[in-house]
């Protein structure tokens, strides 16, 4: 599914309409429908509070299906100054000539408006939608307060009135939606963390605009789709033996922190990789070694030996934010220089990230894919941002540090960014249920081996990350925490209940 901002979707609306020439009148028409469709139905008393633009043209049609189907229906509408474009006007005159009741807000209509909200089952918001061009001030900011504060159930039009849709930050005051119907593409401001308490349910709702419309307006940037996730998973061949599907060198675990060297072994090993390999520090090798089943152990000596061997390195859980690691680090690269090419993937994690700080310069001239997963911490030490500056641009951070590194950016946490810097995947799954330490090691190993399975790295990370939330989701359902290793059991038969279904 793509992810638009305010421009996209105008340009989008006017191929449709101009070029194509679909009637902008049907595509309102579709967006009244598809909000009716997320009404519950069954209740009896609706108020709907209209704005002057196509917004509020939305909110127009929708209380003429709901008078339709034997609703009682209230409309609030902004009068003062309306000029009304052609859709708009057209079902404000129908509900005008049917007799809906329709009341003009002003201060004197405030106090019906409120008892009204008070008394409505559901209220519908089609003040403001992706028109909002200044800040909400005054009167309108007072409707929307009005709104805030009386009603029981909102379902808002699009967008949440008041919100940016672009940042998804206040205009000055934002209308708590319990459920947003926006249309056609994910707003891009929804992705905000500080959007997410005023939008309640997000659906997204097509309304009759054809994908190669969509298309020719896109800026490369997309939800994660169940669909694209399973259609990513590598088909086994028939024939096929352990040394097709990947050989996983994982560099992780010191004194204190073997637990990650084992969930990333682990999870590269239960997402089908042939054969896989941890290095670990010298000091935890001998026990780490007695705990190993199915993965072979490599001496910290002989690491260089390890790399040339191997498709995929992970490097860097548990390893500690030592001198050490950096050295590990240099090595690392330094042999996949000498002995790679293109077809080697080098993944970096947690501590591999967090002795890059101030030396990120080293991985923009490599000769092989780099992929970097780090939390927004680990973000904040690789690119100088703080944590609150991040979390406030997730895409285009994440986005311009990989455009800038030559890498692909895994920034994790609610809705993951996996980005080359040039396309930009959104993760819709997982949860906070999933925010326990190791989880990001299971990531790390997943991701890590379906670049060995021959995923090109971008696929591998949006598949990775998908799969590794949907399990959280799936298990989530019948528990309050999931626990990494709870990931790393549930992979194999994720995997091939998302690989069937696609058939
Ligand atoms: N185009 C299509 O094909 C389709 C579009 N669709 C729908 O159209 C919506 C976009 O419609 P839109 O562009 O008319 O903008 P909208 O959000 O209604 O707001 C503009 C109005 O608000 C006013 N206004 C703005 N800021 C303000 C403020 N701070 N305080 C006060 N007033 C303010 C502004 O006033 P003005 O600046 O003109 O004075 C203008 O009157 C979109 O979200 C979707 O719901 C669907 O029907 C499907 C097909
Ligand atoms: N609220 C959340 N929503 C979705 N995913 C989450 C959430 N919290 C954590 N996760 C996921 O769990 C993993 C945690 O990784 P990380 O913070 O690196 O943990 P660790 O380093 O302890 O293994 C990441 O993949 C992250 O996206
Ligand atoms: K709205």
């Amino acid at each position: 599914m793509r992810i638009a901002g305010v421009e996209m979707m105008r340009e989008i609306d006017r191929i449709a309409v101009e070029e194509i020439g679909i009637p902008a009148s049907v595509l309102m028409e579709n967006a009244a429908i598809a909000c009716v469709r997320n009404l519950d139905l069954t209740k009896g008393y609706f108020v709907v509070v209209c704005g002057r633009g196509n917004n509020g043209g939305d909110g127009f049609a929708i209380a003429r299906h709901l008078y339709c189907m034997d609703k009682e229906v209230d409309v609030f509408y902004i009068s003062e100054g309306s000029d009304y474009k052609a859709e708009t006007r057209t079902n404000f005159r129908i509900l005008k000539r049917l007799g809906v009741p329709m009341t003009p807000l002003s201060g004197e209509t405030m106090w019906s408006f409120r008892e009204a909200l008070k008394d409505a089952d559901v209220v519908v918001d089609s003040l403001l939608g992706t028109g909002v061009a200044r800040p909400v001030r005054d009167f309108l900011r007072q409707v929307i307060q009005e709104i805030n504060i009386n009603s029981r159930f909102v379902l808002s039009v699009d967008v949440p009135s008041g919100m940016n849709a672009d940042t998804g930050e206040s205009m000055g005051q934002v209308v708590d939606a319990d459920i947003t119907v926006t249309f056609q593409c994910m707003k891009r401001g929804f992705l905000n963390y500080e959007a997410m308490p005023h939008l309640g349910k997000i659906a997204v709702e097509k309304i009759g605009i054809p994908g190669p419309v969509e298309a020719k307006a896109e800026k490369g940037e997309y939800l994660t789709d169940h669909s694209l996730a399973c259609s990513l998973i590598p088909i086994r061949d028939k024939t096929g033996f352990k040394g097709n599907y990947g050989k996983v060198l994982v560099v992780a675990g010191s004194q204190g922190f073997t637990g990650a060297a084992l969930i990333c072994t682990e999870a590269a090993i239960s997402t089908g990789s042939g054969l896989v390999t941890l290095c670990s520090r010298e000091e935890v090798f001998q026990s780490l070694v007695l705990r190993l089943k199915e993965a072979m152990s490599l001496h910290p000596d002989k690491l260089e030996d390890g790399v040339s061997r191997a498709d995929v390195v992970v490097f860097g859980p548990g390893l500690g934010n030592f001198d050490v690691t950096f050295d590990m680090l240099l090595l690392v690269i330094k042999s996949m220089q000498e002995n790679g090419g293109r077809s080697k993937t080098l993944l970096i994690d947690a501590d591999g990230l967090n002795v890059l700080k101030d030396r990120t310069e080293i991985l923009t001239h490599l000769d092989f894919n780099v992929i970097l997963t780090p939390h927004v911490g680990e973000m904040s030490r690789l690119c100088g941002l703080s944590a609150e500056e991040i979390q406030k641009s997730r895409i285009d951070t994440a986005r311009s540090f990989a455009l800038e590194h030559k890498c692909i950016v895994v920034l994790k946490g609610f809705n993951t960014v996996v980005t080359d810097g040039s396309v930009v995947y959104v993760n819709p799954t997982g949860s906070s249920a999933m925010a326990q330490g190791g989880m990001g090691d299971a990531l790390a190993g997943m991701i890590g081996s379906l670049c060995g399975q021959g995923l090109e790295p971008l696929e591998a990370a949006v598949l990775g990350t998908y799969l590794h939330g949907y399990i959280g989701d799936e298990l989530a359902g019948e528990r309050y925490v999931v626990k990494a290793s709870e990931i790393i059991d549930a992979i194999p038969g994720s995997m091939k209940r998302l690989q069937d279904s696609r058939k």
